[in-house]
């Protein structure tokens, strides 16, 4: 390995330098407390844990994306979290006992196999909510309108957009077309790629009856504005009462979210399903102007905790913090003063030191007399006048 590979990290896993560090820190906590402030409480999940309870109930993406090592200890096969959702899940049904509604955030690194899109890291920093224990809108609406609130207090909420869609829609029609397993993963695979023309060649090969074709064959063209919920009510008359359902819920989430918030661009996608890991209802994602993946993203997984001994309803939203970081407004320079000392063991001068540090200000005192400090941006330094020190612009 050459001197200059050594430094070279790997494909899409990304480090964060100064100043960039203490923006992601400082947004971090500014979240945090902006979930505090909503009363979710903060947990803290283990990077690595046993494969299969970490893989329980997810579905293939979230495994393909699990970097999976072998436990020294004990010879058993472990995964280090692509996703912390069903993690904190896992935490709701094990550890918590209440029966009414628990709220919990969270922000840690994860660790994807593979990039989620050409543009993203493989060591994204996921900062989420999750709302268990309640099933209907008024949880879904507090988690979306979380979610925006994230997106307003990290300033970037220009011109958002938010796309609602329900796993439901697809589940039902599954249900009464009755594919096998080879089928269902081609046609969720081309599905996922909107790809009209394979969808066609699909059904054209299928068995499948004329009536569920054409509902298969609709399903990818059903996105667009509010009046695509009516359109897919008349499309699927007489399909399952659950499809029904799935789209008088999207109609009433849509209604309390635009009376939230009326300047949010609100966008159907019917087919959107987020992967298909582990969402059972709602699906959401907050998209800008200025990139082109979504920046935040959530559902509805009432699922999950079933497979830990507790069904409970859940619905929550996560987000990459470096992309927030990235696409927030630059924040305005922090008025502190960042002082120089120079290189004297002077009681005075170390009390003036620790006062001003105490304050908020940077203090940096130099090392030695004869060495160059270049790295801070000092604006003052301290300079003994008289017996005492006092401090000085640059
Ligand atoms: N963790 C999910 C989003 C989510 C959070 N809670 C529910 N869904 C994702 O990364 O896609």
């Amino acid at each position: 390995m050459s001197l200059a590979e050594r430094w070279l990290l790997p494909d899409g896993v990304k480090e964060v330098l100064p100043p960039q560090a203490q923006q992601v820190e400082t947004a971090r906590r500014r979240l945090l407390d902006l979930y505090d402030s909503w009363g979710y409480e903060l947990v803290m999940t283990p990077l690595i844990e046993h494969l299969n309870s970490l893989l329980v109930g997810v579905g293939r993406d979230l495994e393909l994306s699990t970097f999976k090592v072998t436990d020294q200890l004990t010879g058993r096969m472990m995964g280090i979290r692509a996703d912390i959702t069903q993690q904190v899940a896992r935490i709701d049904a094990n550890h918590l006992s209440y029966q009414g509604p628990v709220r919990l955030c969270y922000c840690s690194t994860v660790l994807h196999t593979l990039p989620a899109n050409p543009l993203a890291s493989r060591n994204p920093l996921q900062v989420g909510a999750e709302l268990f224990g309640h099933s209907g809108v008024a949880s879904d609406v507090e988690i979306i309108s979380l979610m925006v609130e994230t997106l307003n207090a990290m300033q970037v909420n220009q011109e958002l957009s938010l796309d609602l869609g329900h796993v439901g829609i697809y589940s039902g029609l599954m249900g009464e077309a009755a594919l096998n397993a080879d089928q269902e993963a081609e046609y969720f695979e081309l599905l996922q790629r909107k790809d009209l023309p394979e969808i066609g060649r699909f059904l054209a090969e299928s068995d499948l009856d004329e009536r569920m074709k054409r509902y298969l064959a609709v399903l990818p063209t059903l996105h667009g504005g509010r009046e695509v919920l009516q359109q897919a009510r008349e499309c699927f008359a007489g399909v399952e009462q659950t499809i029904i359902e799935a789209l008088d819920y999207l109609d009433a989430l849509a209604e309390q979210i635009s009376q939230r918030y009326p300047q949010l661009d609100l966008y159907f996608d019917l087919s959107e399903l987020r992967g298909y890991n582990y969402h059972t209802g709602v699906v959401f994602a907050a998209y800008v102007p200025a990139f082109g993946q979504a920046v935040a993203k959530g559902g509805r997984y009432d699922e999950v905790g079933r497979d830990f001994g507790r069904a409970r309803p859940a619905t929550g939203f996560s987000a990459d913090l470096k992309t927030l970081v990235g696409l927030a407004a630059t924040p305005s320079k922090p008025a502190r003063k960042v002082v120089r000392v120079p290189a004297v063991e002077d009681s005075a001068a170390l009390e003036v030191v620790a006062k001003l540090r105490a304050q908020g200000e940077r203090v940096v005192q130099l090392l030695d007399s004869a060495v160059v400090e270049d790295a801070q941006q000092f604006t003052h330094q301290l300079v003994q006048q008289d017996d005492t020190w006092v401090l000085k612009s640059l």
